[in-house]
């Protein structure tokens, strides 16, 4: 396995197979440091297997998932997520009868207290200094006006914008994110780009799973391919977007 320098996610070699279906082939992903990586293919051509591969929520039929130097291979999410990779799913996975400023400052008590628990001896100090972080972060997702609320009553956008914060907060130095802007609506996927451009431009690497190409092209470093289970091509988005094999593979009719 070979790994390049500034390369901070190395999917090395990695299949895996459901019984009889190869659903990720010889894959070998790098990606670098600081930039936004697209992961793009078909219905069923594996990113959603790759994503849940990277973040240890299914185990690789054969091959190794590397962050920063260290196998990530065989350890739990939870263990993932605490060496720094952070991860926004499809669905919102959110603390629904929570403020929403609750839920913000849950994973930063979690990433001081090393868990999800209560710390009778935590000082109100430092409860005020997280307060001030989830504050900053819900201003940066543009949720400040909706801190009080309870995160179950928000619309969709809002709760995808919730738990994007609640990844933030955790300073993550990867953050994969699962179609962030299904469902929403144009004026909520460009906010979401332009928040997405906001946090690149402070150096934390992505990996973005996408369907809607304005998004991609809009944010994408480097965009691979998958179908069938193979990234068939990869590279810089003007290249992709002119690679004849995508265009029959994938964007075939979408200009
Ligand atoms: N747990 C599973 N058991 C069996 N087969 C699975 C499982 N998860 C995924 N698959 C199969 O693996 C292949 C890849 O699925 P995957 O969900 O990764 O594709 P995808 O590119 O994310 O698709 P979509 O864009 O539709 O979400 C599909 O054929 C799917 O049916």
């Amino acid at each position: 396995m070979q790994t390049k320098g500034n390369v901070v996610l190395h999917v090395a070699d990695v299949q895996k197979h459901f019984g009889g279906l190869h659903a990720l082939a010889d894959i070998d992903l790098q990606v670098d440091e600081g930039k936004t990586h697209a992961i793009i293919g078909p219905n069923g051509a594996g990113k959603s297997t790759l994503l849940n591969v990277i973040i240890g929520r299914l185990a690789p039929s054969s091959g190794a998932v590397v962050f920063d130097g260290t196998v990530l291979t065989g350890k739990k999410p939870h263990e993932i997520n605490q060496l720094g990779v952070a991860r926004v799913f499809q669905t919102p996975e959110i603390f629904a009868d929570l403020s929403v400023l609750q839920n913000v400052m849950t994973p930063a008590f979690a990433r001081r207290d090393g868990a999800f628990r209560i710390n009778m001896f935590r000082s109100v100090d430092n409860e005020r200094g997280i307060r001030e972080e989830a504050e900053h972060t819900l201003e940066d997702v543009g949720l400040m006006d909706r801190r009080a609320v309870h995160a179950g009553a928000l619309s969709r956008g809002d709760k995808r914008r919730l738990e994007l914060a609640m990844c933030l907060i955790q300073k993550p130095r990867l953050l994969l994110l699962d179609e962030p802007t299904a469902g929403m609506s144009r004026h909520d996927t460009n906010t979401t780009i332009e928040l997405l451009k906001k946090i690149k431009s402070r150096g934390m690497t992505k990996v973005i799973i996408e369907h809607d190409m304005h998004v991609v092209f809009s944010l994408a470093d480097k965009i691979s391919v998958l179908a069938g289970g193979r990234i068939i091509a990869e590279g810089l988005p003007d290249q992709v977007r002119g690679d004849p094999r995508v265009q029959e593979a994938y964007l075939g009719g979408v200009h």
